[in-house]
């Protein structure tokens, strides 16, 4: 678990981070979202004890990074990916790891095998493709097995299939119980990887929620609803009061603020076919703009 309270940082006159608090639970995976310049690497830096906060404080499973008595046996970071000897072979950047960390030699095999990098364990780093790279740096967050991780924009730059084993590794990890902390500009890739959201602009607080909520609050569920007798559906919802719009494909239309069992009721009574009757959900794209926009705004107000 990672426990942030009044977490504040300065440099010279930026505030990078402002009373941030926020708890990132284990078990899950937690996405950490924010604009550029939100705060997030400074608050990733934190937690690693890599910047000492202004104000307020940062824990992982209750201590400070600086007071945990073996720390990659208790917390495993990936900040950026290319950090290798190039000429080392992955196998040799793991040993080097391990030993300066009292990590015994065998957990190194165990950590190849365990990213899929076994085959390839002996081929200098430096030639490596970045989702082997990102295999490479993933293997060197768990030498320790750490209960907890944490993860700086992991997927970008992959291709589909690398972004599919971070996101299936990264779930994998959270149901032993870990605490997955990861933060990433790709918003769509999150809205499938993390359960939970912490969300910060202008190095504040905006939301701490489970993903699905996030979405719920900040955008308008609406239905889609496809029927060879639309203006007589169209007449009916509109007498009901609801917000109707045209659909982009043919004979459809889009209906705000009505439940779409309602809709399938009101057609039957009406004897109206229809071909399509489908919820559509917002999207985390959408509620991020909309959640963002309106922080970014309060501030220039202040
Ligand atoms: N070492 C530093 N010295 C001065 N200002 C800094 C330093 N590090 C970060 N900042 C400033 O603090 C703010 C937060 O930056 P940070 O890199 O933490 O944001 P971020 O959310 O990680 O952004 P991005 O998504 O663009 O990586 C920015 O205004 C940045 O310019």
């Amino acid at each position: 678990m990672i426990e942030a309270t009044g977490l504040t940082k300065h440099y010279g006159r930026t505030v990078a981070v402002d009373d941030l608090s926020f708890t990132v639970e284990s078990g899950r995976v937690t996405g950490f979202l924010g604009p550029n310049g939100a705060g997030k690497s400074t608050t990733m830096r934190m937690i690693l004890g890599l910047d000492r906060p202004t104000g307020g404080r940062v824990l992982i499973n209750g201590k400070h990074y600086h007071d945990l008595h073996r720390p990659l046996r208790t917390v495993g970071a990936l900040l950026d990916a290319k950090w290798v000897h190039p000429n080392r072979s992955a196998k040799a950047h793991l040993q080097w790891l391990a030993k300066s960390n009292n990590i015994p030699n065998k957990r190194v095999d165990e950590v190849l095998e365990l990213v899929g990098l076994t085959q390839v364990a002996k081929r200098r780093a430096g030639g490596f493709s970045l989702g082997m790279s990102q295999r490479l740096g993933i293997a060197g967050t768990l030498l320790g097995d750490p209960q907890v991780l944490l993860f700086d924009e992991p997927v970008n730059g992959l291709d589909p299939e690398g972004i599919l084993w971070i996101r299936q590794f990264m779930h994998r990890l959270a149901d032993q119980g870990r605490t997955v902390f990861v933060s990433s500009h790709l918003l769509s890739e999150m809205a499938q990887t993390a359960q939970d959201l912490i969300v910060i602009g202008k190095g504040k607080l905006i939301a701490q929620t489970s993903t699905a909520q996030f979405i719920k609050d900040a955008t308008e569920d609406t239905v889609k609803v496809r029927s060879p007798q639309l203006d007589r559906l169209r007449q009916l919802l509109t007498a009901e009061a609801a917000k109707v719009a045209d659909g982009t494909a043919d004979n459809a239309l889009i209906v705000h603020g009505v439940e779409a069992a309602h809709i399938g009721e009101l057609a039957a009574r009406h004897d109206i076919t229809l071909h399509e009757l489908s919820p559509q959900l917002g999207s985390l794209e959408e509620a991020f703009m909309q959640l963002t926009r309106e922080s970014v705004e309060y501030h220039s107000h202040d």
